[in-house]
């Protein structure tokens, strides 16, 4: 079905934001149809997460309006959040508890029967090889370990957006292939996928459209064949330094180095 005949899973219209006087979302559109695989990029500060916390109901103080699954997050309504998942760049675990406590905690609280939540999670954790450390502390986990376990909560209650930041962080080569062709399968089922990353060359390969954030704007979206026919030919590491103008890479790298070698003698 064409587009424009479907509901969006997630319409964002005239989306601002102000954090002490200055504006750091300044009139965000977007419209996500469900099993898009959504690569959310752009520079350091660009208002990513604030646009992600906005739509998880974790910062309020907007203006704009944010409809998800067909209805206004403003309403108070919080059933929406229990048909999400969210694996946030640096996330809270709780060290002292078990990988097991862990799981089956965010399962119940996603609505799911401790019995089941933790069957899933042991399964799950079977999958990505860490059955051996199920029952251990999270604060003996290894980093990319830790990751692993931070998808499996995101995935337990079968949600139907996921919103990812930096899912691959310190994930082996084994694991990254496991994970991009986990997402391609849910996207396909149906699933809808917010993938944030600064990994130019993931984000180029796994997204079926590209939305390209820079101070607050966003400045392209599309898919990566129509930013290349619109934009640039080439790879989108360079569509990404062409629109938000950093070219200067070479000069900056000289003149840290330069800096970084002034030491009293
Ligand atoms: N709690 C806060 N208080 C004040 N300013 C904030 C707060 N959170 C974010 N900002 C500001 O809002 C702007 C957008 O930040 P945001 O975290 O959304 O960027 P981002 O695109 O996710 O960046 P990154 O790629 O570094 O994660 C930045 O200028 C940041 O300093």
């Amino acid at each position: 079905m064409p587009e424009s005949n479907r509901e969006p899973i997630i319409s964002i219209q005239g989306l601002e934001m102000n954090y002490g006087g200055k504006q750091v979302l300044k009139g965000i559109n977007l419209d996500v149809y469900e099993g898009q695989i959504i690569g959310y990029i752009g520079p350091n500060g660009a208002g990513k997460s604030t646009t992600v916390k906005i739509m998880l109901g974790l910062i309020k103080g907007y203006s704009g309006r944010v409809r998800i699954f067909g209805k206004d997050i403003s309403d108070g309504e919080v059933e929406y959040k229990a048909k999400i998942g969210y694996v946030p760049e640096i996330a809270e675990m709780y060290d002292s508890l078990t990988a097991q406590e862990y799981l089956t905690f965010v399962g119940e609280l996603y609505g799911l029967e401790r019995r089941l939540a933790d069957h899933k999670a042991q399964r799950l954790m079977e999958q990505f090889g860490l059955e051996e450390v199920y029952f251990n502390r999270i604060s003996s986990l290894s980093k990319g370990m830790r990751q692993k376990v931070l998808l499996i909560s995101s995935l337990l209650h079968n949600p139907d957006i996921l919103f990812l930041d930096e899912p691959l962080s310190g994930l082996d080569a084994n694991s990254v292939m496991v994970v991009k062709e986990m997402l391609a399968s849910l996207a396909a089922e149906g699933k809808t996928i917010f993938y944030s990353s600064h990994i130019m060359e993931v984000v180029e390969k796994i997204s079926s459209r590209i939305v390209l954030l820079n101070e607050g704007n966003v400045v392209a979206d599309g898919s990566f064949e129509q930013l290349q026919e619109q934009l640039h030919e080439g790879t989108l590491e360079e569509i990404f330094t062409e629109l938000t103008g950093y070219h200067e890479h070479k000069d900056t790298a000289a003149r840290i180095v330069s800096i970084v070698k002034e030491v009293q003698r």
